[in-house]
C-alpha cells in the first residue's frame, strides 16, 4: 500500500482505526478494551491526536492520565502492556504512513506510554 502524510485529521481518523483493528485482536490488549464503548472512544482518540499532531486544542480538553489511572484499578497494567501498546502503534504508523508528522506520533506516543507507566508504577506502590 501506498504511505501517505499523517497531517490531515483524514489521516489521524484512517490511522486510529488501523491502529484499533490490531489492538481488538491483540492478545495482550484485547481483554482490556472488552468493555469500552469504542463508538464513544475512538472519537476521543483521533481528537486527541489531532491535538498532538495538528495542534487542533479544541477537539481534546481532557485528562488522559486520570483515564488511565481508573483503568489501572479496573485491570492492572504492566509492562508488556506497554511494550505491545507501543509496538502496534509503530506497526501501524509504518505500515501505512511517512512523513515528519508520522515519525513525530511514534516519538510522542514512545515519551507518552514511558511517562504514563511511570506515573502508573507509582501508583502501583
Ligand atoms: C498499556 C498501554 C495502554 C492501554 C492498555 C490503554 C488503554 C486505554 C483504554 C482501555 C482507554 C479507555 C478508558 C475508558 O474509557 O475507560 C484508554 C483511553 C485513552 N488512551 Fe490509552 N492506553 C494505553 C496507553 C496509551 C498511551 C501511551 C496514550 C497516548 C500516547 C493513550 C491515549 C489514550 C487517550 C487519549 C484516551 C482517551 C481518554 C479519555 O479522554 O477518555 N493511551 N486507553
Amino acid at each position: 500500500m501506498d504511505s501517505r502524510e499523517l497531517n490531515s485529521p483524514e489521516a489521524i481518523a484512517d490511522f486510529v482505526d488501523a491502529f484499533y483493528a490490531k489492538v481488538r485482536v491483540d492478545a495482550a490488549l484485547g481483554p482490556i478494551f472488552k468493555d469500552v464503548d469504542l463508538q464513544q472512544h475512538i472519537p476521543k482518540i483521533r481528537a486527541y491526536w489531532r491535538k498532538m499532531l495538528l495542534g487542533d486544542h479544541e477537539g481534546y480538553r481532557r485528562n488522559m492520565i486520570a483515564q488511565h489511572m481508573a483503568l489501572h484499578t479496573r485491570h492492572s497494567l504492566h509492562h508488556h502492556h506497554f511494550q505491545r501498546w507501543l509496538a502496534l502503534f509503530v506497526a501501524t504508523v509504518d505500515e501505512q504512513f511517512r512523513g515528519h508528522a508520522a515519525i513525530q506520533a511514534k516519538r510522542l506516543a514512545s515519551t507518552i506510554a514511558v511517562n504514563l507507566e511511570a506515573l502508573l508504577d507509582v501508583r502501583r506502590k
